[in-house]
């Protein structure tokens, strides 16, 4: 009998959440610069035998075709520009060439063929609005496209000509593509490390940390790397992985991948873009809903609370991410794509941080804009 009184609490509070989660099929967006090495990551995701079945958009097959066509059984559905390989670890890869929402919902016509998506877009692809697109969109979520959940977004950088890329790519007055991509990564892989000196890689590794303090940098050689490390973060959803719980992540001795961690808080700028990370005190429920005003005027109005004349360098926010603790013990995520965000309560898997983070990557994100974001628990 007490064994009866037991088991249906248990099940009651575990299932509901796992079963909303598990409807969803989650999305990995790729980016990357030119000849990063997107292509060679796509490759060894095909070919490996790491247990995830994984459905690949590509572009075009291009190489990758030829080399997997050889040993797999090749199984097209030659339907107008639409191509299927169901590939031996289980992957299926398609080449559909149009990336957008109808190829996606065709894809998703195959839903229980795969687990994971995993979305490669093209060298110059700001990754920005296609995160949004799976993110929060109405309209979509009304189609196929509503059983998928953006799980996260990898940008491989190159070694080699990443810091050449980062420092030339500024068209006139806005944000070049390089580094938009940079800013909107969840994960950001350092690709082609064996072509670069240790100091050049240390260099690299902090110019990509000043623009996105919030995204882990993995340093790679041909991508090798962990398929587990890149699927199934949940960037959108679970709270923000800032340097602390990082740490733990890599005291399994994986020496492989080297894992860089952002500095304490900070301010950077680099060709235009900007990012400022911040450490936010335990807030009060009233500070919280205040903090909650501040995002929403700079991300909404891309001004700072109480000014009235636009800013002298526009306040634009690429990306945000958060994690507040209230003096209740509650925990809020919050987690931004350009103007939208949301801010919401954490589940009770997040052990407990004493303090919360903020972290706004985008353009004009000075020190006015610390000071007033401070004075939201300050004043
Ligand atoms: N030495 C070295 N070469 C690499 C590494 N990763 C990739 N390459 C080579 O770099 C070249 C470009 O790699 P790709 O994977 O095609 O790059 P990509 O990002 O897909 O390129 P685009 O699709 O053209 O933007 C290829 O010749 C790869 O074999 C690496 O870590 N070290």
């Amino acid at each position: 009998m007490d064994d009866d009184e037991e088991i249906p609490v248990l099940i009651e509070h575990e299932e509901k959440p796992q079963n909303e989660q598990s409807r969803k099929v989650p999305l990995t967006i790729i980016c990357g610069f030119l000849g990063a090495g997107k292509s060679t990551l796509l490759k060894r995701i095909l070919t490996e035998q790491h247990g995830f079945r994984i459905a690949v958009i590509m572009n075009e097959f291009g190489d990758t075709a030829d080399i997997e066509a050889k040993t797999i059984n090749v199984a097209a559905e030659g339907e107008e520009s639409e191509e299927f390989l169901e590939l031996a670890n289980g992957c299926l890869c398609c080449s559909i060439k149009d990336t957008g929402i109808a190829a996606i919902e065709k894809l998703m016509q195959r839903k229980g063929a795969f687990d994971h998506i995993l979305l490669e877009t093209t060298g110059l692809a700001d990754p920005g609005p296609i995160a949004a697109l799976f993110w929060h969109n109405e309209e979509f979520a009304t189609g196929l496209g509503r059983d998928i959940s953006l799980d996260g977004v990898i940008c491989v950088v190159d070694a080699v000509f990443g810091p050449q890329q980062m420092e030339e790519d500024h068209a006139s007055d806005t944000v070049g593509e390089s580094l938009r991509q940079i800013a909107g990564a969840d994960i950001l892989i350092l690709n082609k490390t064996d072509l670069a000196s240790p100091e050049s890689l240390t260099t690299t590794a902090g110019l990509l940390r000043g623009v996105n303090p919030a995204a882990p940098i993995y340093r790679t050689v041909r991508a090798e790397i962990d398929v587990g490390r890149l699927l199934g973060v949940r960037a959108y959803a679970a709270p923000p992985a800032f340097p602390p719980s990082h740490e733990h992540d890599h005291k399994h001795g994986d020496h492989e991948h080297e894992h860089d961690h952002a500095p304490e808080p900070t301010h950077y700028e680099l060709r235009g873009i900007s990012s400022l990370l911040v450490a936010v005190p335990v807030l009060s429920r009233a500070k919280l809903d205040a903090l909650d005003e501040w995002v929403r005027t700079v991300l909404w109005e891309q001004r700072l609370p109480g000014d009235v004349d636009a800013p002298a360098s526009p306040l634009t926010v690429l990306r945000c991410k958060g994690l507040f603790v209230l003096d209740s013990g509650a925990q809020y995520v919050l987690q931004g794509v350009r103007n939208m965000y949301d801010i919401a309560e954490a589940g009770d898997a997040l052990g407990v941080p004493d303090a919360g983070k903020l972290v706004l990557i985008g353009t004009g994100l000075d020190v006015r804009v610390r000071e007033s974001l401070e004075r939201v628990w300050t004043g």
